[in-house]
């Protein structure tokens, strides 16, 4: 990062600390939960979707030390998990496992050169700690705003998520950190990784991963490698910085969809890659990590088109749209329009889908193409 005095480094400075240590309570969590499969961490939701014990320990984590850090009760933070099933008497299993893992995470606060609590914190604890997240978000003042662990459905299945945690300032992304524990630091290693394990068992988890970080305006986006063992966060050393891909040839390009049509619709994505004369398969990722490899420069293009009526969440977008922009790249909704973090938990307004791109030949030609094949989808 650059130097102490610029708007927002104390922020980031703790945001990136924090992700890193909730990133080692993800990787344990995971692995954990495929060497044991233990289906004990893992619970439905009412709306059917899944949480597992590593969303509720994140959050809470992140909750207790941005909390510390920055004015106790009074910060605004927004994040996609609440208390009901987790207070629940059927959950208490799951609720002894997450005090169990917050506790262990926070008590290894000073390895990340933080500070945790004097006393582990008890269940009532924990439960604040998460229930406090509960802001809405809006157009004035700062807002945290955090996806303890985006693309659950990658993370039960040993496969790549995220820890997407990002501050709104006055309606605009201010800083975006997202720590990536299954996305290695070498170049190339998404591509790789995605054709040797696409789904890995306990002893494929490498630990390795990676933490991308930006401040709004900087123009840069920077990396580090997670830390293992009993080794501390040095700073200054690990982190490099990051840009997206020179490529703008649609044949070369590589573009990037979520793994689950039920999230974007992959015929009509195959459409505008036909289009716009994009030649290579799909490289079909779970969670913001694709936001990572635009950012990193190992894919240029990332496409998302939800079914009409879904309503695309904060969370699941504002670390990784600012890191593709201050990395060199551009990101819009599917009309080209920049996407407003300004209107509480949702994009509001946004028009039919999310656009990424390293640079803007290549988003104004997926721009057009989806212009010109909307009439004709049954989007
Ligand atoms: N029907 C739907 N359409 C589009 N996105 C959806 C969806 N249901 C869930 N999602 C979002 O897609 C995210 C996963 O992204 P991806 O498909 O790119 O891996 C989920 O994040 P969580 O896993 O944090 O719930 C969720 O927010
Ligand atoms: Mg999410």
């Amino acid at each position: 990062m650059e130097n102490d005095n610029d708007e927002y480094s104390k922020e980031l400075n703790v945001a990136v600390r924090v992700v890193h240590m909730v990133c080692s309570l993800c990787q344990k969590v995971q692995k954990q939960l495929l060497s044991s499969n233990n289906s004990n961490q893992i619970k439905s939701k009412d709306d059917d979707s899944l949480v597992t014990v590593a969303d509720w320990s994140v959050q809470a984590t992140v909750s207790w030390m941005l909390s510390e850090a920055f004015g106790g009760q009074n910060i605004s933070i927004v994040a996609e998990e609440d208390v009901q099933t987790l207070s629940e008497p059927e959950s208490s299993a799951q609720l002894g496992m997450v005090v169990s893992a917050v506790n262990e995470c926070l008590a290894e606060a000073p390895k990340f050169g933080l500070k945790g609590p004097n006393e582990a914190l008890g269940a009532s604890q924990v439960l604040e700690a998460i229930n406090r997240c509960n802001s809405t978000g809006g157009p004035v003042g700062q807002h945290w705003v955090l996806d303890p662990v985006d693309g659950t459905l990658g993370f039960v299945r040993g496969d790549q998520y995220a820890i997407a945690l990002a501050m709104i300032d006055d309606g605009e992304v201010a800083i975006g950190v997202l720590g990536c524990p299954n996305y290695p630091v070498r170049d190339d290693s998404l591509i790789k990784y995605s054709q040797q394990c696409p789904v890995m068992s306990e002893k494929s988890l490498r630990e390795e991963g990676c933490v991308m970080y930006t401040r709004k305006g900087s123009g840069k986006a920077w990396m580090q490698p997670l830390i293992h063992s009993d080794k501390r966060l040095e700073w200054q050393n690990s982190a490099r910085t990051i840009h997206v891909s020179s490529i703008d040839d649609p044949a070369l390009a590589t573009f990037c969809e979520p793994v689950e049509k039920t999230n974007s619709n992959h015929s009509f994505a195959a459409g505008i890659a036909n289009t716009v004369g994009l030649r290579k398969l799909p490289l079909r990722v779970y969670s913001m990590v694709k936001y990572a490899a635009i950012a990193r420069g190992e894919a240029e293009i990332y496409m998302k088109f939800a079914r009409a009526g879904y309503k695309e969440k904060i969370w699941d977008h504002a670390a990784g749209v600012l890191l593709v922009q201050e990395a060199g790249g551009v990101v819009t909704d599917a009309g080209g329009t920049p996407l407003d973090f300004s209107r509480g938990i949702y994009l509001e307004g946004l028009d039919r889908g999310i656009v990424a791109c390293s640079g803007f030949k290549l988003h104004e030609k997926i721009i057009e193409a989806v212009y010109a094949s909307w009439e004709s989808s049954n989007l």
